[in-house]
């Protein structure tokens, strides 16, 4: 069976619930051994794939779990925005430390490198590719490149404000122009998590609220400020 059809059936079977395992950078849990104990209590409850970043936490967590990882490389460069796996160099480190699905910034902002090379490249790996989009337009060329996850992932981070909700009407437009769309960016609670579902999402990345302790605790002390 194709790791496509493998991964179909765990999100019929168990629910499409993808953890992202990526802590605060300089956090003290920013450490590969923790990363990957992330990743293996996640799909021990119930994950069926997990998205890590950068080649040290890739190799820390390959060993550990055989669910599909979801790998990603950020960078901070000074002449592009784009931050998520932006060169050729990244992808075939990613799939060296054995990724199975690469995922890209996929915007339409200037880039270093072309997203049909990006998409080529991660084919030469034999691996399956993960568009993380900012817009529905951005979902709809690379579907029609052929890519098979569509992410919601850069919705409000390519503009000054970031929303405090989640980009359900992305989820809902892709989800009827035929893409197979993982929910990506703010599902903080489970509430929202099933609402990414029922807008027709396939699966939902949840990364925050379950492995960003700084975030979650800022959101319960906020809270119970007077
Ligand atoms: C915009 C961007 O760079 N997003 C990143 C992509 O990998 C991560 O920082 C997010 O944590 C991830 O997308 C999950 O989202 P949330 O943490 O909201 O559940």
């Amino acid at each position: 069976m194709s790791l496509l059809a493998k991964l179909e059936s765990s999100v019929r079977e168990c629910g499409g619930l993808i953890v992202s395992c990526q802590p605060v950078p300089g956090s003290p849990m920013d450490r590969p051994e923790i990363v990957a104990a992330m990743a293996q209590a996640a799909v021990n409850a119930g994950a069926v794939a997990v998205r890590i970043e950068g080649i040290e936490n890739l190799n820390a967590v390959r060993p550990l779990i055989s669910v599909p990882i979801i790998g990603i490389i950020k960078r901070d460069m000074e002449d592009s925005a784009v931050r998520i796996t932006p060169f050729l160099h990244d992808v075939d480190a990613l799939a060296n430390a054995g990724a199975d699905i690469i995922a890209f910034d996929a915007t339409f902002r200037p880039r270093p490198v072309a997203i049909e090379e990006l998409i080529s490249r991660i084919r030469h790996h034999g691996l399956l590719a993960m568009a993380d989009c900012s817009t529905v337009e951005e979902g709809l060329n690379c579907q029609q490149l052929g890519v098979e996850f569509i992410g919601t992932t850069m919705s409000g981070y390519t503009t000054d404000v970031t929303p405090d909700q989640p980009d359900l009407v992305m989820v809902s437009e892709l989800s009827n122009a035929g893409c197979r769309v993982i929910a990506e960016g703010r599902y903080n609670s489970p509430e929202l998590a099933a609402l990414a579902i029922d807008h027709g999402a396939w699966a939902v990345t949840v990364g925050s609220a379950i492995t960003r302790i700084e975030h979650i605790c800022h959101w319960f002390s906020d809270a119970v400020k007077r």
